[in-house]
């Protein structure tokens, strides 16, 4: 695979046969008496038997389902994986891997993670007796406990998490240690934690793995045959399963996977380079650049980046409004992962749920604007970008001299600031969802 340009270097190579097995793998025509190459929605819940106990593999839609089998086929053979259970979103895909433990067990999870997994692990798993703690685990050695949950790149602030070191130093630790990866960012086409010694990798399909934001979807990939059991059990005893519609549009977008994630790349690293040179832009987080301080790690365990982008816009959270504000072909949106653009503000949308104290320290502030690049026209996007970080500046230039100096430093670009430098602005109070 070629590597993304400015990257200085080689990235992991493609996963051979990709696409091929997306088109293809749990889609034989064979399977259906009526050798449909697409395959059907089966709506029905339930499954005529033969005899008491005696069925075709069917039972009860929330059990098993045909069109839910193909698509599981096709995730597991993408993550490299002997099984993948399908669930109704990545949070029930998230409660069901909890629900794996017992009340009392630990639970140690990235601290920069999407709000939604922070507030169901503060506010719910711990309610109910999981001893859960946050680390920084890019820093491995900090990390010392009883499962341990990563979330790499991180929402928002696209920390990467060296999988396999963790891996490697939680089994060496204790081999009942189960080593979860939440993909969602970088889909199947761009890492396999399973292959860098991850137990079980989950996403939220909601994102890039069917693309289309269309569908709400969670998918659990594993080759342990343990795993899969408790899993399997889960996801017919909790019974969060996805619907057979859904399963049938993820399936599809499955198809175009290797498509779609190429060109995010080439639009976000366009993207990327034209923030790192706007003077208007305080500093830009994109882990293809090689400004982020894991970008060679990023080479060594993925094959590639997906469009997300986060940077801080230079002034206040009036600035960070009137950006996002302002955008005409980004709409100003939660979510990621679909073939349009969108934008959105961490510290009052998808991160609202973070308690105030620990996003201050996360870097979620009010200047903190998180990009998903879609597949829209290079030059377009830009554009959009160029005219709303305008706007931005113009629309204070009356009132704040440090939107003056802004407009001055436009007319004069020069390279941006350090990576490490401080771009926190107060947080606004706001409430807590
Ligand atoms: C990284 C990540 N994991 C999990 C989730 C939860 O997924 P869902 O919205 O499908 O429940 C989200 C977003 O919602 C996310 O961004
Ligand atoms: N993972 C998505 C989800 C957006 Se937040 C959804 C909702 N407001 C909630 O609080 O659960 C993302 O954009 O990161």
């Amino acid at each position: 695979m070629a590597s993304g340009s400015g990257s200085g270097g080689e990235w992991l190579s493609g996963f051979s046969s990709f696409a091929t097995d997306a088109i293809h793998v749990g889609q034989e025509p064979e399977q259906w008496n009526s050798m449909a190459v697409v395959p059907p929605i089966s709506l029905s819940t339930t499954f005529k038997q033969y005899g008491p106990g005696k069925h075709a593999g069917f039972e009860y839609s929330r059990s098993g389902n045909p069109t839910r089998n193909c698509l599981e086929k096709a995730v597991a053979s993408l993550d490299g994986a002997k099984h993948c259970v399908a669930l109704a979103s990545g949070l029930a895909a998230t409660v069901t891997v909890t629900h794996m433990l017992k009340s009392g067990d630990g639970i140690v999870c990235m601290n920069d993670v999407y709000g939604g997994t922070n507030r169901y692990f503060q506010r719910i798993a711990k309610e109910i007796g999981y001893d859960i703690s946050f680390a920084d685990c890019t820093k491995p050695e900090v990390l010392k406990a009883g499962v341990w949950s990563e979330r790499t790149p991180s929402n928002p602030t696209m920390k990467v998490v060296d999988i396999q070191a963790c891996s490697d130093l939680a089994h060496e630790q204790n081999k009942d240690i189960i080593v979860v990866v939440d993909n969602t960012f970088m889909s199947a086409y761009f890492q396999r934690p399973l292959a860098l010694g991850a137990d079980i990798c989950m996403y939220s399909a909601t994102k890039y793995m069917n693309g289309h934001s269309d569908v709400v979807m969670g998918l659990i990939s594993v080759n342990r045959e343990d795993l899969y059991e408790r899993l399997k059990f889960l996801q017919n005893a909790l019974g969060a399963v996805p619907s057979p519609f859904d399963c049938y549009m993820c399936n599809r977008g499955l198809k175009t996977l290797h498509l779609r994630m190429k060109q995010h790349f080439k639009n976000a690293m366009a993207v990327a380079e034209f923030l790192e040179r706007d003077p208007r832009v305080d500093k830009v987080i994109f882990p293809g650049l090689p400004s982020h301080p894991q970008h060679e790690l990023m080479k060594k365990q993925c094959t590639g980046c997906p469009g997300m982008i986060t940077f801080y816009i230079k002034g206040k959270l009036e600035h960070a409004t009137a950006f996002l504000n302002n955008l005409k072909l980004f709409a100003l949106a939660e979510s990621l992962g679909g073939y349009e653009s969108l934008a959105e503000h961490p510290a009052i949308m998808t991160h609202a749920s973070v308690p105030e104290n620990e996003r201050v320290v996360l870097g979620i502030s009010d200047t903190l604007i998180r990009l998903s690049v879609g597949l829209e026209d290079e030059e377009d996007i830009i554009a959009d970008l160029d005219q709303a970080l305008g706007a931005a500046v113009s629309v204070f230039a009356h009132t704040h001299t440090q939107t003056h100096t802004l407009l001055q430093a436009h007319k004069h670009p020069q390279k941006p600031i350090d990576y490490y430098a401080s771009t926190q602005t107060p947080l606004s109070n706001r409430s807590v969802p």
